[in-house]
């Protein structure tokens, strides 16, 4: 394999094809839906008002053009200026969206049954532009305010079926050619639903493309998590290596000096080292001298309990802990129950020159003293951990507040 080439390339937008039907696989199908109607939400109340306003106008030219005309359609027209209303409320109320479509199919219908009915009992010259309501319901679910294909597809078919049925039902009631009628219908609703297929074509194509680009986003987001945790946890035992303390510390440290509101009240860093653990290596090998070391580095993990605060590997036998938010005493209780914890393992060390079993001595800093930053309070715990070796070992030191060093037991 060269080096260009990947063994798992990630997908491109054009890897998933859109077939000619339109249909996604059943789990994208159904997150389109929700984008569709989103972006469908956004014209939805301003095409309705508009919708309002033309029945509205519709009914005052009617009552200008005759009473008889609006003695008939008033009820109609009241009705779907209503059911136009309950759709502008739809589509303003996040949670009525999801009957957006077919409220607008409701709406289609009525619109086209009114215009029906309409040209069906009225006897005027211009009774044949009542039948003109089918082609526009058409448009308006096509056009105006979207309606997806498929639905508005059956819904036409409906809506021309009836006026189909109404205009040739008894043709002689009519005032002109319905066949010319119904060829001008098909031929604005066949352009309507093209226009409205070709629509939904693109808007599914850029959806697919952003779908193709979140899921790279989001494999990448993994990638980079799995990496960043590679880089900053040590393999053997689980802890934060050096680097992720390093990193972490000078954080707490930044927040601290910056007075932020997630910043805590104080760090307290202990650095702890397992007693002659060369001699450990010298006589029970190197491999033993791991599970040793991961069983002791157990202990602090075990006993971390707050999102801050966290177990780092410092070097070879050395570990740091950093507690964030409790108090220098409380801080020493961990220490000292930590020892102590460490020391109830029993794990035999013969080599040591001070106890049977495996020890640890530790040194503890607190920001609250003289250090300015996590290398300065570092440095301090360090101090105090090697006053806790030249002490005798196996015990708890701190530095105190004065830059003086205190043996606990
Ligand atoms: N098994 C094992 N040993 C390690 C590892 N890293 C460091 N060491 C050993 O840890 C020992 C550290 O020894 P020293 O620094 O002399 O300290 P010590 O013997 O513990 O003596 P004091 O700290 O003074 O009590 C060395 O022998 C290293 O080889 C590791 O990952 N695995």
């Amino acid at each position: 394999m060269t080096a260009t080439q990947s063994p798992n390339p990630l997908p491109t937008g054009s890897d998933i094809s859109l077939p000619w039907h339109l249909r996604l696989p059943k789990a994208l199908e159904k997150d389109f839906r929700l984008y569709f109607r989103a972006s469908v939400a956004k014209v939805a109340p301003g095409a309705f008002l508009l919708i309002g306003i033309l029945l509205a106008c519709a009914m005052l030219v009617e009552s200008v053009v005759g009473d008889e005309i609006i003695a008939h359609s008033w009820r109609p027209r009241l009705f779907t200026l209503m059911i136009t209303g309950g759709c502008l409320l739809l589509a303003r109320n996040p949670r009525g969206r999801e009957w957006l479509h077919p409220a607008t199919l409701t709406l289609g219908l009525a619109i086209a049954s009114t215009g029906n009915y309409l040209g069906y009992t009225i006897s005027h010259p211009l009774s044949y532009t009542f039948f003109l309501h089918t082609p526009i319901a058409v448009i308006m679910i096509c056009t105006l305010i979207r309606v997806p294909f498929y639905q508005a597809l059956g819904g036409s078919l409906i809506m021309i079926g009836a006026l189909g049925v109404t205009l040739f039902m008894d043709p002689s009631r009519v005032e002109f050619e319905p066949l010319t009628l119904m060829l001008v219908t098909l031929a604005f609703s066949s352009m309507s639903l093209f226009g409205q297929y070709v629509y939904e074509r693109l808007l599914r194509q850029h959806f697919l493309s952003e779908h193709v680009l979140f899921q790279h986003r989001d494999e990448l987001h993994s990638a980079n998590l799995i990496l960043e945790n590679q880089a900053t946890v040590d393999g053997m035992t689980g802890c934060i290596n050096r680097r992720g303390m390093e990193s972490r510390l000078n954080h707490l440290y930044h927040l601290l000096q910056k007075q932020s509101p997630d910043a805590p009240e104080r760090v307290t860093l202990m650095l702890f080292d397992i007693d002659f653990f060369k001699q450990y290596n010298d006589t029970y090998g190197h491999p033993a001298g791991d599970e040793c070391l991961k069983k002791v580095a157990s202990v602090p993990l075990s006993m971390v309990q707050a999102e801050k605060d966290f177990v780092a590997r410092y070097g070879g036998e050395e570990f740091v802990i950093v507690l964030t938010d409790s108090s220098f005493n409380d801080a020493l209780v961990f220490a000292e129950r930590m020892r102590n914890r460490v020391e109830q393992l029993g794990l035999p060390h013969s080599g040591s020159r001070i106890s049977q079993v495996v020890t640890i001595s530790v040194g503890v800093a607190c920001s609250d003293g003289q250090a300015d930053n996590g290398a300065e309070l570092l440095k301090l715990a360090d101090e105090a951990l090697y006053q806790a070796k030249g002490a005798g070992r196996n015990r708890v030191a701190l530095m105190s507040n004065q830059g003086l060093v205190e043996m606990l037991n």
